[in-house]
């Protein structure tokens, strides 16, 4: 059975990098890594409408937190089968973006912290009720706010089909997400949480083998 490790952050923090490095870097040891992205757009109808509603659609369904939340889950719970597979068939699965971006994304909105309802109610519905796998590690990109969005706008110009959703352009939202996955990473929830770079580091994935 596979390690599976969650790397978590803001908008733009870094997490893709991170995880084709790491990737990148395992295989040429020779060892089996997989990954997966959350959400699974165009393989997910829940996370293609959670998608139409970050990019300006439907307004009234972006407005309530737990209906996005609940999309995003419904996208794990289908692909939970897969995401075993993988963990059965490889020495690690990395995802990008897992239950924490959930707990994290959801309490920033609430303006609540890592103790709130809402976290409470993410773990229950994921881990309980749909019985997803707790992650072995996490790995939070913890950078400041304006670096992260400065590099999500930078490639939003550079990639139209990044362009920025409604929660990049929401320097607040950036801010306290960021607050509440430093939060959920001081408690423990879940795992243990390692913290990463606060500085741009194009070696990262190189150092983290190093640790
Ligand atoms: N360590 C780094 N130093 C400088 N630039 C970086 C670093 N890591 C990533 N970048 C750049 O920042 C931008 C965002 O990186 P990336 O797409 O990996 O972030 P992300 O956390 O996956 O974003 P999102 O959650 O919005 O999909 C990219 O243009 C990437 O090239
Ligand atoms: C998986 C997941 C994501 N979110 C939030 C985080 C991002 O702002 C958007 C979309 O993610 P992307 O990395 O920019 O493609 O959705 C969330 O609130 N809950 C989740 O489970």
């Amino acid at each position: 059975m596979g390690v599976l490790i969650a790397v978590e952050g803001v908008d733009g923090a870094g997490k893709h990098t991170l995880v084709t490095g790491l990737v990148n870097r395992w295989a040429t040891q020779g060892y089996r890594v997989a990954t997966l992205t959350f959400p699974r757009y165009s393989e997910s109808v829940t996370a293609d409408i959670a998608a139409e509603a970050l990019h300006g659609q439907h307004g009234d369904l972006r407005s309530s937190v737990h209906a996005m939340a609940l999309l995003f889950a419904l996208d794990r719970r289908d692909a939970d089968a897969e995401l075993r597979k993988l963990l059965s068939a490889n020495d690690a699965v990395i995802l990008d973006r897992y239950v924490a971006s959930n707990a994290a994304y959801s309490a920033a909105r609430l303006g609540q912290d890592a103790d709130g309802e809402v976290v409470d109610w993410v773990s229950t519905l994921e881990f309980e009720r749909f019985g997803l796998p707790v992650p072995d590690h996490h790995l939070l990109l913890d950078i400041p706010t304006d670096v992260a969005i400065g590099r999500a706008r930078s490639r939003a110009e550079n990639d139209a089909s990044r362009a920025r959703d409604h929660y990049e352009r929401d320097h607040d939202l950036q801010e306290r997400t960021g607050n509440v996955y430093r939060d959920l990473a001081e408690r423990g929830w879940m795992s243990p949480w390692s913290s990463l770079g606060t500085e741009p580091d194009p070696d990262l994935a190189d150092r983290l083998i190093a640790i």
